[in-house]
């Protein structure tokens, strides 16, 4: 009888009821392996590195408020790990209190940042005397107001029933439709085979010279390769050293991603690839043009070993 893989150990941004949570299981149902809770970011991603889980689903931009500062560094730095998946969630937030609690009594208010930053014209207008708190996440802020150490929370409607509250509003975001994209890493393996519709992320360090972010961007122009998302992020080491953090299409199995991140390396002073996986945004990656296609730098590369040993 061949050996019975062991389940999947998932870990995610908890405690349970979180965005991440139900991310998670509508993308990887619970017989796939367990679904266990980490109280941050950066405990998901260390269990991972240190073995205790196989994959972290975390939180990693939204489309109003941009990147999770927490998953971008958390991914930039540390033993590598990469992105195996990407899942996308509409969240909804509501108004959270313990039950009996009038707005009038609500003196404190906590939720992720994100969702606090998502939520801030409504609940400025619902609460005016209730300073926002920053919490580790959605239902780590419900917790919290079960508990009585603060009175609202913003969270998904999931988490109010999960820690027994009370909705007093519904749909605060000031912004309809948010979207969160989420990522599920793993420590370095094979990497998801191609698809054909597929995404790359990647963090580079460019050198501090004139034109180098230009450069970076001319090895994914010259090889026809879109870029989906780029953006700077410190590197920490000191003010003006920046990292940029992009995802592009394509998978690096093919020979117009390889190449381009083959002239990074070459190029930049540091490259850390963050994984080639499928794209699940619902859209389709540009047409690959013909002289970037993998025949076409197959030709070249037959062309020039040809030319090499005077067959031409
Ligand atoms: O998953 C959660 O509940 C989080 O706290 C992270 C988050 C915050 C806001 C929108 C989506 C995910």
């Amino acid at each position: 009888m061949p050996p019975s893989t062991p389940p999947t150990r998932f870990v995610y941004l908890g405690p349970e009821g979180t965005f991440t949570e139900t991310a998670l299981s509508r993308a990887i149902t619970s017989t796939e392996g367990s679904h266990d809770p980490r109280p941050s970011v950066a405990a998901a991603l260390s269990a991972v590195r240190s073995g205790d889980a196989d994959a972290a689903l975390v939180p990693f931009e939204n489309s109003v408020e941009g990147s999770v500062p927490a998953t971008m560094d958390g991914l930039a730095d540390g033993e590598p790990l990469v992105i195996t998946r990407e899942v996308f969630l509409e969240v909804a937030f509501v108004l959270a209190v313990r039950p009996g609690t009038a707005l009038a009594d609500v003196r404190s208010l906590a939720s992720h940042p994100h969702a606090l930053a998502q939520t801030s014209r409504r609940l400025a207008e619902l609460l005016p005397g209730a300073p926002p708190v920053p919490a580790t996440s959605t239902a780590a802020a419900a917790a919290a107001v079960a508990a009585g150490e603060v009175d609202a929370a913003v969270c998904a409607p999931i988490a109010a029933s999960r820690y027994g509250l009370e909705i007093l509003a519904d749909d605060v975001a000031d912004h309809a439709g948010a979207v969160t994209r989420f990522v599920l890493v793993s420590r370095p393996g094979p990497l998801p085979p191609p698809t054909g519709n597929d995404k790359t992320s990647l963090v580079a360090v460019v050198g501090d010279r004139t034109g180098a972010l230009l450069e970076l961007l001319t090895e994914f122009s010259v090889r026809g390769i879109s870029l989906t998302r780029i953006e700077s992020r410190p590197t920490r080491q000191r003010l003006g050293v920046y990292s940029f953090s992009l995802d592009c299409e394509g998978h690096v199995a093919e020979a117009r991603v390889g190449e381009a991140l083959a002239a990074l390396h070459r190029l930049c002073d540091d490259v850390r690839f963050l994984g080639s996986y499928p794209r699940e945004d619902g859209r389709e990656n540009r047409t690959v043009p013909a002289e970037s296609a993998d025949a076409a730098f197959a030709d070249a590369e037959d062309w020039l070993a040809r030319l090499r040993s005077g067959e031409l």
